[in-house]
């Protein structure tokens, strides 16, 4: 059974705010894309698809210089850039991974759970661990009007798994909706199999597959590489 994982990797960056695309700041003298790869490649994955933020195709192969990987441009945003990389599946696929390049630090132990999960018949599985705040609901000016109770919450990470026509169905109905001039609301491809009924399993994710986002997780994903193995 082929598997294969697609990293969105077309992000901009802003909110780390180095002035290039985030797939290409280093972790420990690595780009987080290619540490991303290199993380699927060891939990099993057979071919690799990246979506690069588009007219920087060339960096972004020249990052993964060596590794065996696909590179296409993505789009405007996280939906269209996964979207452009499913239209790129090699033949015989049948478990696909979509997993951020943001996510670089992710043990390659829970890209095997997603796996086998899959492989045990589940159409569309995530990585989640348990919420550690309270959580608040506030107004537009800040005020908390309300304590959301955390009991069966779960903040989900990637790689996120399907069998592949689950994830080529939810995407087609993603893009027939823009199509028709109706906004995709789905943070995450599991919420858009979510949308067509499809129930989402979850194995348990990991600290490590935190996504780097802001300049302090840059920082603490330094710190991790450095520590080395925990
Ligand atoms: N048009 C986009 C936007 C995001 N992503 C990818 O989706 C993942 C999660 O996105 P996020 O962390 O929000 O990355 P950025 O969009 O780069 O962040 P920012 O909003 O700060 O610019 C990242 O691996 C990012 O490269 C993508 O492939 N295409
Ligand atoms: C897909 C994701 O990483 C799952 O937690 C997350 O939804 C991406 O969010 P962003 O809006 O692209 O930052």
């Amino acid at each position: 059974m082929s598997v294969v994982a697609i990293v969105p990797a077309a992000g901009r960056g802003e909110r780390l705010g180095l002035g290039l695309p985030k797939a290409l700041a280093l972790v420990g003298g690595l780009t987080m894309v290619a540490r991303a790869v290199d993380g699927l490649v060891e939990g099993g994955v057979d071919h690799v698809v990246v979506a690069a933020p588009p007219g920087d195709e060339d960096t972004v192969r020249a990052a993964l210089a060596h590794r065996a990987v696909q590179v296409v441009p993505g789009a405007d945003d996280r939906v269209g850039s996964v979207d452009a990389a499913l239209a790129a599946l090699p033949a015989g696929t049948e478990v696909v991974l979509v997993h951020d390049a943001a996510r670089c630090l992710c043990p390659p132990a829970v890209v095997r759970a997603v796996v086998d999960a899959v492989r045990a018949g589940h159409r569309a599985v995530v990585p989640a661990t348990a919420v550690a705040d309270t959580l608040k609901r506030t107004d537009p000016a800040g005020v908390v009007t309300a304590t959301v109770d955390r009991r069966g919450l779960a903040a989900v990470q990637t790689p996120q798994g399907f069998d592949v026509a689950t994830l080529r169905a939810a995407h087609e109905r993603a893009r027939a909706h823009r199509a028709a001039g109706e906004p995709v609301t789905a943070t995450d491809d599991a919420g858009l199999a979510e949308a067509m009924g499809v129930s989402v399993a979850t194995v348990p994710g990991d600290p490590r597959a935190f996504k780097v986002t802001t300049p302090l997780d840059l920082a603490m994903a330094e710190a991790l590489v450095t520590a080395g193995p925990a």
